[in-house]
């Protein structure tokens, strides 16, 4: 089996490239970063630094290639051989990447192949291939579309493992380091064809628990332990959730947003209660070193209507439940301040020039004013 895919980056090396690896599929990484690619078409090889309380091992990922992704004539080529795409650029980059997906698929379809093919987008974001899909589908006429119905599927999926950047290495530059725990978990009435056979791709057919579950505990969780430490100065996730004070706020947020999935989703409290307990431990990874500011990247993606922060406070709207906790983590991360990230930049220019209460409708999408004042307030005090 072949697969490309998309984004040689943390979790590209140190999760998905290397469950595929593992399952004996050949890997072709499609990214815009030519140092990488450059490696990866000469080394063919890299290794995955594994590191818990009762791991620190490295294990080698190999059959692995590289094609630059703004090269479409070599994506197009590429469509044609491979069985499986999977991608993990960053939500804001499926967009990006779309026109050449429609029209590497329009080649596909064009040269007669018949063979079902299965595209899965690995982000951190509620139904990220469904929405990969519509961005494709922008690109093409009824005809194409209709083909593409029968033979491709859009595989929803939730993925989980914290894969922060490291320094390169000086034996190994493709090195990545990961915490032990993966979780992949895969939408499988969307695939067309035979489902493939990858160790670690776990199947369902009721995601949404899933993508809920993971976005809003562990990504709710670790953005405020990410906003709430910047903000006492710390650098690192660890120092953050090691103060007593940041992890009984995390703790009471994740609380919040897991009483929502409680409800939605009947998840058993005392399991959602260890899940909780779980991740909190694994931000305390004494053998991880993730920078706050890689967590917090993104503010405005982090705030936006379906993300991590306003999905469950919407949740808590819906169902009537307390929701003070999550109310001051908005406020918290309406505070991050970060020069080197352009959407840190913009999120202070509009607080600056708009206030913040208009800054909160216009990237939150929340209208119901008291909510809205409830966050001001909350931003005010802080
Ligand atoms: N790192 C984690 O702990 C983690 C865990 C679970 C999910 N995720 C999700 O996985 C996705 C990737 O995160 P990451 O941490 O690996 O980020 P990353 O920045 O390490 O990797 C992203 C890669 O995409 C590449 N890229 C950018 N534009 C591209 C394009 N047009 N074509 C091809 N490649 C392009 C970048 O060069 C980079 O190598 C995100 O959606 C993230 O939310 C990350
Ligand atoms: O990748 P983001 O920016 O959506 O979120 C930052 C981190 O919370 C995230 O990358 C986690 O490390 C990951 O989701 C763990 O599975």
């Amino acid at each position: 089996m072949k697969a490309l895919h998309f984004g040689a980056g943390n979790i590209g090396r140190g999760f998905i490239g290397k469950l595929l690896a593992d399952s004996g599929v050949e890997v072709i990484f499609a990214d815009v970063n030519e140092a990488v690619i450059n490696l990866l078409k000469t080394n063919r090889t890299y290794g995955v630094k594994i590191v818990g309380d009762s791991i620190n091992t490295i294990e080698q990922v190999n059959n692995v290639s590289g094609v630059n992704s703004t090269d479409e004539a070599a994506i197009i080529a590429l469509f044609n051989e491979v069985d499986l795409v999977t991608t993990a650029v960053g939500p804001n980059v499926l967009k990006i990447i779309a026109g050449t997906l429609a029209k590497a698929l329009e080649a596909r379809l064009a040269s007669g192949n018949c063979k079902p093919l299965n595209i899965i987008a690995c982000e951190n974001m509620v139904r990220g291939t469904t929405f990969l899909k519509e961005q494709v589908f922008t690109h093409l006429n009824p005809a194409v579309k209709n083909q593409i119905e029968q033979l491709i599927g859009f595989v929803d999926s939730a993925v989980d493992r914290i894969v922060p950047p490291v320094k390169p290495d000086a034996n190994d530059p493709l090195l990545v380091t990961v915490e032990e725990f993966s979780e992949w978990i895969v939408d499988k009435t969307q695939f067309k064809g035979t489902v493939p056979d990858i160790k670690g791709m776990e199947q369902t057919d009721n995601l949404m628990a899933f993508v809920e579950r993971k976005l809003f505990t562990l990504n709710t969780g670790h953005a405020v332990t990410s906003y709430y430490g910047k903000s006492k100065g710390y650098r690192f996730v660890k120092e953050s959730i090691e103060d007593a004070e940041v992890k009984a706020f995390v703790k009471s947020v994740m609380q919040e947003s897991g009483a929502v999935l409680i409800k939605r989703y009947g998840f058993d409290p005392q399991a959602h209660a260890a899940y909780i307990e779980k991740i909190l431990k694994r931000f305390a990874n004494p053998f991880l070193v993730d920078d706050v500011d890689r967590v917090g990247r993104e503010p405005l993606r982090k705030l936006s209507y379906n993300d991590r922060l306003i999905k469950p406070l919407r949740g808590t709207l819906e169902y009537g439940l307390p929701n003070d906790n999550l109310i001051r983590a908005i406020a918290v991360a309406l505070c991050y301040r970060n020069e080197n990230d352009p959407q840190a930049v913009e999120l202070a220019k509009s607080i600056a020039d708009n206030g913040v209460a208009e800054t909160v409708k216009k990237y939150t999408e929340l209208q119901d004013e008291s909510v809205i004042e409830r966050i001001v307030a909350a931003y005010n005090a802080q």
